[in-house]
């Protein structure tokens, strides 16, 4: 009788804005066979936070390392109990992590975190700079002022504007606000690229492979320069810049490429063999593409605490710069393909804050408030509530590239109730949706699927339904739950042999669900005259070219709220 053939397994681990999942799945199909989810336990759900400071948000680079160990070995250790999904241990062919970012972390020679020595631990420049970290704001703009005169057009691959959540601009902002903790940093290390070096034991800053989607979307990283930016321009920011880029590797690698295996003591420790081959790490948002079937043509959204929108397009097409598109990146979501990222820089954070602060009690009377809001905001009909809000409250990452933009919502009475507030705000994060659409599409990236997934994709059809309408195009949702964790699996699978390439691996191991949330005529017609007033605002509110000379207003707001918090100390 022949033996009958072991099925293979990869890992993708996933780490998110407050927790890190790993996955475990079956490279034949995609087959979930188990997974496991460790919050992070510092902070404020994993953030550390600062009272004087809203934008700052930073993370204990402990965390990520106890979660890979948690989170790992209980993924293994309930896979072992699947008994009918045939896994086993040594079966395991790879791993392939996804992150946040951009998330770096500085880090000593060794490549180990300051924030892990004792000197460093307490100090919140010495951590983790977590991509929703907006304190460098004035960094981000004299960058972009800097590289607008610079004749190299480092800011032509990232929409035109170089964002606070970036890099330079945080390792820039250390300099200026903690010179101790930059003098201290040997060099500067996304956690993408952290995570892969730490448990391959290739921590070595100087030779430690480093991933282009890190690089090249928040670190100006483009062949077209020869790589990260040059030193006479980084000397313009300031001159011991050039000592970050000089110990960061210079080539960067995409990731089907293998930074190392697995060591014998963390593969001890979460009950793996020594050695498994581990995948250049990623964005988790560009890993979440990989996970929902990415091809061109299809703009998969990442629906959670932010919103990220990913497509690719082929090489050897033509393809613009696009304004305000925060990046476009060859190789960074498949090897091959130039990878386009754009997004919202708070989605479902902003239902969060509105939950948090603003909600009645007896909204969470029950249990979740965002499903009691829902069941009563799904009854309003679009332009019901005659509010109009913009989805601001994080800065405005596309098409804007602004973090000094804030919320607003219009129209209340004193009849508005909060769940018209909810499905306003729900609303809102639609028409930035759109807009993000609608700059892909004059730019040529047409845009023929929508394939949603994250949190909120999973989490809440009403949101779904909303989207629909007001994009008037179906929204599908992807099959897997944990869809980015399956995208760093599939990378797994290819390191580890299974696959020839990532396309290969998709389409064996990607999907999406039989549900397709399908736009409405009478919500199209309602929210297409909803959408041209969102533009009113958008722009009044966002662009000093508008006629109504609002553009002051939410950042004079903000220099007012800097200087009464300084003025009290
Ligand atoms: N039922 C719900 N409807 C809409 N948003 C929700 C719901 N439940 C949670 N959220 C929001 O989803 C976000 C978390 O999304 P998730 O994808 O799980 O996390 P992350 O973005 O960190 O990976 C939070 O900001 C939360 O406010
Ligand atoms: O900005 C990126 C990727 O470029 C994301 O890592 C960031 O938005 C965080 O996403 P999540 O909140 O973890 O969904």
């Amino acid at each position: 009788m022949s033996k009958s053939v072991e099925k293979q397994f990869a890992i993708g681990v996933d780490y998110g804005t407050n927790s890190v999942r790993a996955l475990v799945v079956d490279v034949a199909d995609g087959t979930e066979i188990a997974s496991s989810v460790y919050e992070y336990p510092s902070g404020d759900q994993g953030i550390l936070l600062d009272r004087k400071d809203p934008h700052l948000a930073r993370q204990n680079p402990a965390d990520y390392i106890d979660g890979f160990e948690a989170s790992v070995t209980g993924a293994i250790r309930m896979a072992k109990k699947q008994k009918q999904s045939g896994f086993r241990a040594e079966n395991v062919v790879g791993i392939g992590i996804d992150t946040t970012g951009s998330t770096p972390i500085p880090v000593d020679k060794t490549g180990m975190p300051l924030a892990m020595s004792g000197k460093y631990k307490k100090n919140l420049a010495a951590q983790a700079w977590l991509w929703k970290d907006h304190t460098s704001a004035a960094e981000a703009a004299e960058i972009t002022a800097k590289a607008e005169r610079s004749k190299d057009g480092y800011l032509t691959k990232c929409g035109g504007i170089y964002s606070s959540e970036w890099y330079w601009a945080k390792v820039l902002h250390c300099k200026r606000s903690s010179p101790e903790v930059f003098d201290a940093a040997y060099a500067w290390v996304e956690l993408a690229d952290f995570v892969p070096g730490y448990i391959t034991g290739n921590m070595n800053p100087d030779t430690m492979p480093r991933g282009i989607c890190a690089a090249g979307h928040k670190a100006m990283f483009h062949d077209d320069w020869g790589g990260l930016p040059k030193n006479a321009f980084l000397k313009k920011l300031d001159a011991d810049l050039p000592k970050v880029a000089e110990h960061y590797t210079a080539n960067s690698s995409t990731c089907d490429e293998t930074v190392g295996g697995l060591t014998e003591q963390i593969a001890k420790k979460v009950g793996l063999s020594a050695g498994v081959p581990v995948a250049v790490g990623a964005f988790d948002a560009h890993m979440g593409a990989v996970g929902a079937g990415v091809k061109p043509g299809t703009l998969v959204k990442i629906m959670g605490t932010s919103t990220c929108d990913v497509t690719v397009w082929p090489l050897d097409q033509p393809l613009a710069d696009i304004p305000g598109v925060c990046g476009i990146v060859p190789g960074s979501v498949i090897p091959g393909m130039y990878g386009l990222e754009a997004g919202q820089s708070a989605v479902g954070d902003i239902f969060n804050w509105f939950v948090k602060q603003l909600v009645p009690a007896k909204y969470a009377a029950d249990g979740d408030a965002h499903v009691a809001l829902t069941a009563a905001a799904e009854e309003l009909k679009p332009g019901e509530s005659g509010l109009l809000a913009l989805d601001w409250n994080n800065g405005n990452r596309t098409v804007l590239v602004d973090p000094l933009l804030s919320g607003m919502l219009i129209g209340q009475t004193l009849h508005t109730t909060a769940a018209e507030i909810y499905r306003a705000l729900v609303e809102a994060t639609a028409f930035g949706a759109l807009a993000i659409i609608n700059r892909f599409e004059e730019y040529g990236v047409e845009v023929k699927e929508v394939v949603n997934c994250g949190g909120i994709a999973e989490k809440n059809p009403m949101v779904m339904q909303i989207y629909a309408d007001v994009c008037n195009r179906p929204m599908k949702i992807s099959r897997s739950a944990q869809t980015c964790a399956l995208g760093a699996a599939i990378f797994g699978a290819v390191v580890g042999g299974a696959y020839k390439n990532a396309p290969a691996a998709q389409k064996k191991m990607t999907g999406t669900k039989t549900t397709i949330y399908r736009p409405r005529k009478a919500a199209v017609k309602t929210y297409a005259e909803l959408y041209k007033l969102y533009m009113q605002l958008h722009d009044a509110f966002g662009t000093s070219t508008s006629d109504a000379k609002l553009s002051n207003v939410m950042k004079d707001l903000i220099a007012i709220r800097t200087r009464v918090a300084k003025e009290s100390g």
